[in-house]
């Protein structure tokens, strides 16, 4: 599996350094609010597992699947819902944890469900931002790296359901997804 990178882009170490600092911002900003924290699957997994860990104050998790990715490496531009959640958003503090936002159109569609369905507040905390993907206007509220417009996998995620066990952020060689 590792002989298909080409290149590391965002090591175990610092993904770790980073997920515990961004830990502590979030424990400071809820402290006392219990809010619903929503996993997009699949590729938020890695990181919310870590993520939460570092959060030292109540919270509530909860999963969402969603997909406009099927296989392929850009957007279909159609989000789906795969898996609902199963708690209510209304009147709470949601915080949406992803792994990469891209072109946005995942996020956007969610902000605008979750707002529709009367939370409270919505936020994003992302592990990963491609500013340079993006197809509509959307900031996340936190960003833990930036990456240049490449396909990156590992640490949720994936090539074609490949990778995502990965412990970095990685660069595939072309090969790979070239055939
Ligand atoms: O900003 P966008 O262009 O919408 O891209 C970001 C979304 O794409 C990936 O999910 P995907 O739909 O591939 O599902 P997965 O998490 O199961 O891999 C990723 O996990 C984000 O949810
Ligand atoms: O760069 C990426 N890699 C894997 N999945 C993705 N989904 C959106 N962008 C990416």
């Amino acid at each position: 599996m590792r002989d298909d990178i080409q290149s590391v882009l965002i090591s175990e170490e610092e993904i770790q350094e980073k997920v515990a600092e961004l830990g502590r911002q979030l424990t400071e900003e809820y402290e006392g609010r219990f809010p619903l924290v929503v996993g997009v699957l699949k590729g938020s997994l890695p990181f919310m597992g870590d993520l939460i860990k570092k959060i030292d104050t109540h919270v509530e998790l909860d999963l969402m699947d969603v997909s406009s990715y099927g296989n392929e490496m850009v957007s279909s531009g159609e989000v789906k819902i795969v898996k609902d959640l199963n708690t209510s958003v209304e009147g709470r503090d949601v915080l949406i944890l992803e792994d990469i936002i891209d072109s946005g159109l995942t996020l956007s569609y969610l902000v605008e469900l979750f707002k529709y369905r009367k939370a409270k507040t919505v936020k994003i905390v992302t592990l990963l931002d491609k500013p340079e993907g993006r197809k509509v206007d959307l900031v996340p509220d936190v960003a833990g790296f930036s990456v240049p417009d490449e396909f990156v996998v590992g640490y949720g995620l994936d090539y074609a359901e490949r990778y995502r066990n990965l412990p970095f952020i990685g660069i595939l060689k072309p090969e790979i997804y070239q055939g």
